[in-house]
């Protein structure tokens, strides 16, 4: 496989509270090819959204990227190199509404990313914006260019976000619930949005979302995160068809049809933990339904699920303890295809 566009390895993003030290972000590692979508998937409070702006360069105070290293075309970002690539990597948020200045036009927001990032301006600009705005599928933009945010509806101005977000002419755009605001309807217009812009433009996306309706729908791989660790990795169909993680599974189940944008996975009780500590259990063995002893005493490591060509990691308690070789992983036991170091 060619390099990835984006690689983020062992990135660590602490919380230094006034009580507690956070560790939002513990050691996740994922990468993202040109043209893919990569889902990041977890409930509220795992640690997406601090991925995501760690990986634009936005995580404020009192949180820092205290260790590890997220490449951009083989640059090391963590290093600074932000700004070079500034209009390489987008992001849309889930709000659109916050996203867009009610005092400007939709045209200005665009322009004006169209001047920072393309150096675009007068006419130029405005022909773009409108193009834009079409190519995201709002009907009659040459007029609608000149209308402020709140004369569109919410989808429209989750569309008018994109293309501003587009405006750059990124290679990465950085999705987090972008579709969580809005209702179920709409949800699958901006799906499918995406999903032609990136046919048509190359456009690699990192997709987040808690929702696993909207990962099957959306993505080509995904990670699944849990407490700030990646818990585990697979192409999109595998991790359907065969997961192998607890928590996985669990938010499979949590799927009835489709989750309403404004419910949490209610089939797991209980929260995810706030990491204060380095793991030294696994997070989620206290609401897992499949935890034994062991899952409480020892951190589990990142282990592959097959062979390299399978992509397939989940965690595995075995690998962090090295006096037990071959991978009869704590939470992959139950399942024998795991339990004899072969194949998937
Ligand atoms: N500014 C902050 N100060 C302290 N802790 C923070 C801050 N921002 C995030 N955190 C902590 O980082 C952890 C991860 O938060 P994050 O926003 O990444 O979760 P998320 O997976 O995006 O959840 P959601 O689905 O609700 O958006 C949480 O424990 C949260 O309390
Ligand atoms: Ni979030």
């Amino acid at each position: 496989m060619t390099d990835p566009l984006l690689s983020v390895d062992d990135l660590h993003v602490v919380f230094h509270t006034e009580r507690e030290t956070i560790h939002a972000v513990d050691g996740v590692s994922f990468d993202v090819h040109a043209g893919e979508t990569v889902g990041l998937v977890g409930e509220s409070g795992s640690g997406k959204s601090v991925t995501a702006r760690a990986i634009l360069g936005l995580v404020d105070g009192p949180g820092r990227i205290e260790a590890g290293r997220i490449d951009f075309r083989g640059d090391d970002l963590t290093d600074d190199n932000w700004d070079r690539h500034r209009g390489d990597i987008s992001i849309v948020f889930q709000d659109p509404g916050s996203a867009l200045n009610p005092v400007y036009t939709v045209g200005n927001q665009i322009t004006e990313a169209l001047r920072i990032h393309q150096g675009l301006r007068g006419r130029a600009a405005t022909e773009r914006a409108v193009d834009l705005l079409e190519a995201v599928g709002i009907p009659d933009a040459a007029r609608r260019v000149n209308e402020y945010p709140h004369q569109l509806s919410g989808g429209q101005q989750q569309r008018a976000v994109i293309a501003t977000a587009l405006a750059c002419d990124p290679d990465l755009l950085v999705c987090d619930e972008p579709t969580t605001a809005l209702d179920v309807t709409i949800q699958a217009q901006i799906l499918d949005l995406l999903q032609d812009l990136q046919d048509e433009q190359d456009l690699a996306v990192l997709f987040i979302t808690h929702d696993m309706g909207v990962i099957e729908d959306a993505t080509d791989r995904v990670n699944v995160i849990y407490a700030g660790e990646i818990v585990e990795r697979a192409p999109t169909r595998t991790l359907f068809d065969d997961p192998a993680h607890p928590y996985t599974r669990a938010l499979l189940q949590s799927i009835p049809g489709r989750t309403p944008p404004d419910q949490r996975l209610p089939a797991i009780d209980g929260e995810v933990p706030t990491p204060t500590a380095p793991a030294q259990s696994c997070r989620f063995a206290p609401r897992c339904p499949d935890a034994f002893p062991d899952c409480h005493a020892v951190a589990p490591a990142h282990v592959a699920l097959g062979d390299a060509a399978a992509e397939r990691s989940a965690t595995d308690r075995s690998a962090a303890d090295s006096s037990s070789a071959g991978r009869s992983a704590a939470c992959l036991l139950h399942d024998p295809d795991y339990t004899d170091g072969g194949d998937t």
